[in-house]
């Protein structure tokens, strides 16, 4: 049952309490619930999903995922030293169903390299793409688009599921004329921008059509796919939102493992003004994702011994892997004004083209509102191998099969100019920065410290450069003749020096941090999480949720997301049930 008020709460004590009713924490909340015998509360910060229209209509999204807004952390980035020393909003979903409430609904899984580095990485064959596949299929309810059209050609059928939870379908809109050169430019430049039937069979590289979390017109996020009314009404389910979760508390001595010697007994956590402390008999799961789960790891006395010293807090284990190693992407958009009208700014610069594509959607859940602001199609692509950006760094790819950039192409334009435009935007989706997540100070509803390495590394500055080389290589194909104007910017008549500069001074972050509490092999010196997820020297408590992938995968994140979730839900019931 969803709860508003904690003093509706039946009690205080269950099996499993979950602290996030975000992408992972709903499916946690779901599957263990499947199991009549079990209790389980979820603690949420945020307020519900249900009847925010922005969460639900995909062109609105912006209005609930950007900071100010009621249904985001706020959260600002520091300083980032690779980035022109620009602070950037670091947007996370405080709503329920967490980032997958509020985010661009991308559906890419990654190479199936990414996931069998994770397999090499903790020793654990499970995590390998083939093992992992599955729960891809699992997760997945494969839709037919808003629109009806013919998606013969479009993707393939045999690499996804059917029956699952989220909703998954092509964009349900045509931009006939942009999405028809997008195609024509992998026929007349196959060798560089080979066309990708379905970006999601585990090898991405090429050019295809993007499949978005819709269903229907609408979003279909953690919340409305794994918290639907018969699920969070069941009686052995308690949802309490606006909880805000502070630390963990009650430590004790284990006397169950000698490898995890503490445990904890309770969760602490903020309604209005008041504290409260909700009991777990068997685990505490945190699904807080990549900024607050590190953060509450912290607050708890489980980190870095000399930082957790240095802001006056006991350490009760010291595990410095914890909000370290922060993996994101950065993303860096290219727009050229286009001789054509047929661009999402007829819509958002007209009132009444809006204001008519919004009652289309309202009518029949069609037109141009069933997207998100729109990619078409994404492109998946590596660095040359002759490269002297590798001079500077090994390939940080996870292998041959698994790209360093992603091309995200858009039938709109970035500058809010009047016109019309379209945009590619390049990815470093294989980074080589890190950056962390730490404490600002001892009170733990301060917001943490985000520092995502942006172009920390000069890797990924000069890959970026080859990668915008390749953008407007793209653009120079003959498809795009008579249709494409100038860009915004010329880059290609910067230097190298200036097209870096430039870049730092530009991009933005793709919101896919993962890493914060990462898993690691079992015996390893690093790490925070085991291949099981529990977290390493403390008894009945597991992270599941985006921080743990040890690396970003080359993709948007919500689909890695899901996996770790439904591994973990499973690894929890092969534990208690
Ligand atoms: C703006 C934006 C756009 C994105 N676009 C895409 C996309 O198009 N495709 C894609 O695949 N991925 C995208 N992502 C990334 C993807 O959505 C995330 O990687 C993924 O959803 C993270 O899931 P999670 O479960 O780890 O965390 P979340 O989904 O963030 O869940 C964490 C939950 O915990 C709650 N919480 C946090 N701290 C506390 C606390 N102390 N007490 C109680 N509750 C707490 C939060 O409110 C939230 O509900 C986007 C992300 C953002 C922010």
């Amino acid at each position: 049952k969803l709860y508003e008020d904690v003093a509706d709460l039946p009690g205080l004590q269950y099996d499993f309490v979950i602290v996030g009713g975000g992408t992972a924490g709903s499916v946690l909340a779901s599957r263990l619930t499947e199991n009549a015998t079990v209790s389980v509360l979820v603690l949420e910060a945020g307020p519900s999903n249900v009847g925010v229209l922005d969460a639900q209509v995909p062109f609105l999204s912006n209005g609930v995922s950007d900071n100010g807004t009621s249904y985001s952390w706020n959260y600002t980035t520091t300083p980032q030293a690779g980035a022109s020393n620009h602070t950037f909003e670091y947007l996370r979903g405080y709503i329920l169903g967490g980032c997958s409430s509020h985010n661009g609904m991308a559906y890419t899984r990654g190479a199936a390299e990414d996931f069998d580095r994770y397999a090499t990485l903790t020793g654990d064959d499970g995590w390998s793409w083939n093992k992992i596949f599955p729960y891809f299929l699992k997760n997945e309810q494969w839709t037919a688009p808003a629109d009806n059209h013919d998606t013969h050609g479009q993707f393939n059928p045999k690499v996804h599921g059917t029956a699952g939870p989220i909703e998954v379908s092509i964009s349900g809109y045509p931009w006939t004329e942009f999405q028809q050169r997008v195609m024509q430019t992998t026929k007349e430049l196959p060798d560089d921008f080979p066309f990708n039937l379905d970006m999601n069979s585990g090898k991405p590289l090429g050019v295809g059509w993007l499949q978005y979390t819709i269903g229907h017109g609408e979003r279909s996020s953690s919340a409305t796919g794994y918290l639907e009314p018969k699920i969070i009404q069941r009686p052995n389910l308690d949802v309490l939102l606006h909880a805000q979760v502070s630390k963990l508390v009650n430590v004790t001595k284990s006397r169950v493992t000698p490898s995890a010697p503490f445990a904890f007994q309770g969760v602490e956590f903020r309604y209005g003004n008041s504290l409260f402390v909700a009991k777990a008999s068997k685990e505490i799961i945190l699904s807080a994702g990549p900024i607050g789960t590190p953060q509450i790891l912290m607050n708890s006395g489980i980190g870095d011994r000399s930082a957790l010293q240095a802001l006056g807090i006991t350490t009760v284990l010291d595990l410095p892997s914890v909000g370290k190693n922060a993996s994101e992407h950065p993303y860096f958009g290219m727009s050229w004004a286009v001789n054509s009208n047929q661009t999402v700014e007829s819509i958002t610069q007209n009132a009444t083209r809006f204001n008519e594509a919004f009652a289309e959607w309202n009518r029949s859940r069609t037109g141009p509102f069933v997207d998100p602001s729109p990619g078409t199609h994404a492109g998946w692509f590596r660095l040359n191998a002759n490269s002297s950006v590798f001079d500077l760094h090994s390939d940080p790819s996870p292998g041959p099969e698994a790209p360093h950039f992603e091309m995200l192409f858009q039938p709109f334009g970035f500058m809010d100019l009047p016109g019309h435009f379209i945009s590619l935007t390049m990815a470093m989706v294989s980074p080589v920065s890190r950056g962390s997540v730490t404490l600002s100070s001892n009170d733990p509803f301060a917001p943490p410290l985000i520092d995502l390495g942006l172009l920390s590394s000069d890797f990924d500055a000069l890959a970026l450069t080859e990668g915008i080389n390749l953008a407007f290589k793209f653009a120079s194909a003959p498809a795009w003749n008579g249709y494409l104007g100038e860009p915004t910017v010329n880059l290609t008549a910067m230097s190298s020096a200036e097209l870096t500069a430039y870049i730092r001074a530009n991009l933005g972050p793709g919101y896919h941090v993962v890493g914060t509490a990462g898993m690691s092999a079992r015996e390893a010196q690093y790490g925070v999480v085991d291949p099981d997820l529990k977290v390493k020297g403390i008894a009945g408590l597991r992270v599941i949720d985006a921080s743990v992938l040890p690396i970003v995968p080359a993709a948007h994140t919500q689909a890695a997301t899901y996996v770790v979730a439904e591994r973990g839900a499973d690894m929890v019931k092969q534990t208690w049930m």
